[in-house]
């Protein structure tokens, strides 16, 4: 269970939010939704650790999520509005880097988004779509509880947001869950929303 307590966060001198509470069970969806800088990249950037609460507290399963940095990063996936790929690796080689991390299937994580046919191209020559497929497809490579996703769907075609949906999905039935920031339209049945 992930659970956030009256959560504030300033960013520069500002208060972004504050008394931001919600609770997240093994298996469930929370899609993050607001204007153009409500702060969902912010709320997202500081659950995967990366900034501090300003007040408030983060649980997972009841004890400071935050207390062991190593040990939370180690439970969450992050993808940010940065596709965070090596521009002169393959598509192949750039997820061969992240297997080293974290273990997984590398083919298996190419074929979960249809990157087969493009596994020895450079990244800097992928497409903008296709780019965002291969941050994506780091998601199939090894499993963790907590998926922090910050618009996941940006430049995908339909067939790849499909391809991502399958993954969700498969993702929850086990366990995982699913925190997205978008302001497009994500298969994500079921899902909550906090709206910042
Ligand atoms: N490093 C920073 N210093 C000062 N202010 C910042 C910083 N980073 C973000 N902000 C501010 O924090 C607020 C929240 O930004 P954030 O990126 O979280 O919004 P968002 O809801 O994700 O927006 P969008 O829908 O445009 O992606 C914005 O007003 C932004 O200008």
């Amino acid at each position: 269970m992930l659970e956030a307590r009256d959560l504030a966060c300033l960013r520069g001198e500002r208060v972004v939010f504050s008394g931001l509470s919600f609770r997240l069970a093994p298996g469930g969806a929370l899609l993050l939704v607001g204007a153009n800088g409500a702060g969902k990249s912010t709320l997202l950037r500081l659950l995967a650790g990366l900034l501090r609460p300003e007040a408030g507290a983060l649980l997972w399963g009841g004890a400071d999520a935050l207390a062991d940095r190593a040990a939370h990063a180690a439970r969450l996936r992050y993808l940010s509005h940065q596709d965070a790929l090596k521009p002169a690796l393959t598509a192949r080689e750039n997820l061969q880097f992240f297997a080293r991390l974290w273990g997984g299937e590398v083919e298996a994580a190419l074929a979960a988004l249809d990157l087969l046919p493009l596994a020895e191209l450079p990244a800097r020559v992928l497409s903008s779509g296709q780019k965002r497929r291969l941050a994506l497809a780091r998601l199939a490579l090894a499993p963790a509880p907590l998926w922090l996703l910050d618009e996941p769907t940006v430049g995908l075609d339909a067939a790849s947001v499909g391809r991502l949906g399958g993954l969700l999905a498969r993702h929850r039935e086990a366990g995982g869950m699913v925190l997205a920031a978008t302001h497009l339209p994500l298969p994500l049945p079921g899902a909550g929303e906090l709206r910042l």
